[in-house]
């Protein structure tokens, strides 16, 4: 007898799996299809692996940023032990997030599967239908198409090299490529930035970028700002990188981060009914795709907000809420904080700086130097700053942030911006102090 589910969800990462637990926990018999490794990009090469890298490059900036304050010498981080540490996150994920699924009683299929009909795949020769089904494949780096791509490595192979090379090159200047570069830095590696303009990490303020790559040459980070890379060669154990304007450069890596893309390929989603552009999965304002049984949530998504984790879990709950009948308004985001983690970090949430410069009537600026506030001076940071914009009733709108600590403070201003929390109000609570939040009341 041929196998029927309610909902089948192609992709087992945090998109997938979120809608998966939901649809099982209001009684659907689900199953997920995943071709890789279960848990996704986030936990397996994304958010965690990066982040978990990151706590030895911050120890060792807050070393340095305290020469001559109790410590004298800066160690370089050592590579092979900080991997390590990383696969003791990493190695379990994939199998424990399948046993998770097996013990919730949500059927699960490794492999390729491919649409045949607007409710049918084939899997394994095997045709399976389902009344729903939830696209939820994500995003896979992509790779310039220039003469020698197979030299390119991406991120993927970056978060589990088994040995750092003496000198590496990421070619690209966005999240990716300022991220992993900070970490190759921390460890002693000569680091290369190949960028084809001069806009790196272009969603972000100009003036805290500058700041930022200014940071990072600072540390030794090489920036080559307007070179198109033509070509990658092998030599010998090394690699030479040729771009416009005569460009050469010998490393011992190419990173390349330019970029990911929607993971489509293979699945027929023509014979789905479901359109797909060249940024994802085309959806409506309830998260179906053009075949309405179809839903899509996560990176696969063409959407404008970020390609985050959180906005993937909270687009698997919303459809699923549509799908299960309980939710009938359009799909509506809150503020969504984006952070590029490197030294010092960068952060935006909300309205951005060119929004509100050009709305002078609506909005207005607080260009705010934090460098000497005592939060930040303890840890003698060297930069420390803050750009909020707030609407004509004072309240926060929007926010920009270059330090160390953006992570938290971001997070804060979400909070404040979502829940349109005024000076008033933090001003009636009792904060723990000296800390990030307590500077709160003076920030906002
Ligand atoms: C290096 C890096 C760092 C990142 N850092 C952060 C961060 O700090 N914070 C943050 O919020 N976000 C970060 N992200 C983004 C974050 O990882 C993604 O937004 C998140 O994983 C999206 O979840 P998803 O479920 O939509 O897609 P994914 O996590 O990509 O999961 C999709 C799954 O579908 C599977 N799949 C693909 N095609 C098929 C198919 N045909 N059949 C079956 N299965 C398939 C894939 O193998 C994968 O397991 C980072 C990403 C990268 C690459
Ligand atoms: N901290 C985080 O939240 C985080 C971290 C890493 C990744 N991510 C997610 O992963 C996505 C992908 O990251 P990414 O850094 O690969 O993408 P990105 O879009 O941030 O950056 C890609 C960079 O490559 C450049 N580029 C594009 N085509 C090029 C070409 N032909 N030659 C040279 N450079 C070229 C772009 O100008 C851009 O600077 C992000 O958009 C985000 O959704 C998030």
């Amino acid at each position: 007898m041929m196998k029927n589910y309610d909902m089948i969800v192609i992709g087992g990462g945090p998109a997938g799996l979120a809608a998966a637990y939901k649809a099982k926990s209001a009684g659907k018999s689900v199953a997920v299809f995943e071709n890789d490794l279960w848990g996704g990009t986030c936990p397996n090469r994304g958010c965690d692996p990066k982040k978990v890298l990151l706590s030895a490059v911050e120890a060792r900036d807050r070393t340095q940023q305290l020469q001559g304050k109790g410590f004298s010498e800066v160690p370089y981080v050592n590579w092979s032990e900080l991997e390590q540490f990383k696969e003791t996150f990493t190695d379990p994920v994939s199998e424990g997030s399948k046993k998770g699924l097996d013990s919730a009683k949500i059927d699960t299929y490794h492999g390729e599967a491919k649409f045949i009909s607007e409710h049918e795949l084939i899997f394994d020769g095997e045709t399976i239908q389902a009344a729903k089904f939830v696209l939820a494949t994500g995003q896979h780096p992509s790779i310039l198409k220039i003469s020698g791509a197979n030299n390119l490595l991406t991120s993927n192979e970056f978060l589990s090299l088994k040995k750092m090379p003496k000198s590496i090159t990421f070619i690209g200047a966005g999240y990716i490529a300022f991220e992993l570069a900070n970490i190759a830095n921390a460890t002693g590696a000569e680091v290369h930035v190949v960028h084809h303009n001069d806009h790196p990490l272009k969603a972000f303020d100009g003036d805290f970028v500058n700041d930022m790559v200014e940071q990072m040459k600072q540390r030794g980070i090489q920036f080559h700002f307007n070179v198109d890379t033509e070509k990658v060669t092998r030599k010998g154990s090394d690699y030479q990188i040729t771009g416009s304007d005569d460009f050469s450069l010998t490393t011992g890596l190419v990173i390349c981060a330019t970029g990911r893309i929607p993971s489509v390929e293979g699945l027929d989603l023509d014979a789905a009914d479901v359109k797909v552009t060249k940024h994802g999965v085309q959806v409506n304002q309830f998260l179906q795709t053009t075949n309405p049984d179809i839903y899509a949530v996560g990176d696969v998504v063409d959407k404008k907000q970020p390609k985050l984790t959180p906005v993937a879990g909270f687009e698997a709950n919303y459809a699923m809420g549509h799908l299960l009948g309980n939710v009938s308004d359009p799909i509506s985001y809150p503020a969504i904080p984006t952070l590029v983690y490197g030294s010092p970090k960068l952060a935006k949430v909300g309205v951005s700086i060119p929004e509100a410069e050009a709305a002078p009537d609506k909005y207005t600026i607080s260009d705010q130097d934090l460098t000497g506030w005592f939060t930040y001076h303890r840890i003698n940071e060297p930069t420390a700053k803050a750009k909020i914009i707030f609407d004509k009733n004072h309240q926060i709108v929007g926010a920009t942030v270059l330090t160390e600590q953006a992570d938290e403070l971001i997070n804060l201003f979400t909070l404040a911006i979502d829940k349109k929390i005024d000076h008033e109000q933090v001003g009636q609570l009792i904060l723990g102090y000296p800390t990030v939040a307590s500077d709160l009341e003076y920030l906002i």
